[in-house]
């Protein structure tokens, strides 16, 4: 029998620190990372520069089918939409709040599902983002759930694209990223739920350190 490559799925909302961790964690271990908010980023992103109403699910899958996505391991990495540097700018809160739009929608979430797929390559992966252990790699042995309280969450990710030098407002901050983890509960299609068998982790009062740590006892404690 052949053993399947190792995964370690990190699902959570919104700022809970889900991407910092999962890299951290592939770095010390030698994993690859997926960062699979970054596609539904990249693709509400081709949506937009193509003038496609998001709601338009035909003309959105065709875009998840067609677009040409790499991502760069270098440091800092890079990601690519069809040759083009959009690290940055898939950043804001309103990319953010469209890929929510367009991930709620069935066909779309289908249509990306081979692409984070593929990542799963020896020696290891470890994946970030809402559907991880539920849906893409359900069989993964390590499952962690990371969350924080939400007015900690929003203080972050403020702090964050602050020091990045954009324009935010904390109180609509705060609102945008309710409003998206609300829409990531609810929605039919591969909702934000903590997976079964998952590990939960509260960061609110933890250092990026700490919940690394707790991660690696998770991995190395199985
Ligand atoms: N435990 C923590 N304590 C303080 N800041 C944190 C913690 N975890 C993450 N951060 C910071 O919060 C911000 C959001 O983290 P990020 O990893 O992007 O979250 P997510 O991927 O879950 O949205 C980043 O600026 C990160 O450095
Ligand atoms: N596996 C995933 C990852 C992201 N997403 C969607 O993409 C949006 C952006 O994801 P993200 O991981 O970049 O968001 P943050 O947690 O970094 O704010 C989420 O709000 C989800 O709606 C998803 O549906 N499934």
């Amino acid at each position: 029998m052949t053993m399947k490559v190792p995964v370690i799925t990190i699902d959570g909302p919104s700022g809970a620190g889900k991407g910092t961790v999962s890299r951290a964690l592939a770095k010390k271990l030698g994993w690859h990372f997926l960062d699979s908010g970054a596609i539904y980023r990249s693709l509400a992103l081709a949506v937009t520069q193509a003038a496609v109403d998001p709601n338009d699910i035909d003309a959105v899958v065709k875009i998840a089918s067609s677009m040409e996505l790499e991502f760069e391991t270098n440091d800092p990495p890079r990601i690519l939409l069809n040759g083009r540097e959009i690290t940055d700018q898939i950043q804001s809160e309103e990319c953010g709040s469209t890929a929510s739009k367009i991930a709620a929608y069935g066909p779309v979430r289908q249509a990306l599902l081979q692409k984070q797929r593929d990542f799963r390559r020896e020696p290891g992966l470890v994946a970030d983002g809402r559907d991880m252990g539920t849906v893409v790699f359900p069989d993964a042995p390590y499952k962690i759930f990371l969350t924080a309280s939400a007015e900690v969450r929003a203080k972050r990710r403020y702090k964050q694209l602050k020091e990045k030098g954009a324009d935010v407002n904390l109180e609509r901050l705060t609102k945008e990223i309710e409003e998206r983890d609300r829409r990531d509960k609810e929605r039919t299609e591969a909702p934000l739920i903590i997976p079964d068998g998952a590990v939960l982790i509260d960061s609110s009062d933890l250092t990026i350190d700490q919940v690394i740590a707790r991660c690696l006892d998770i991995v190395g404690g199985k």
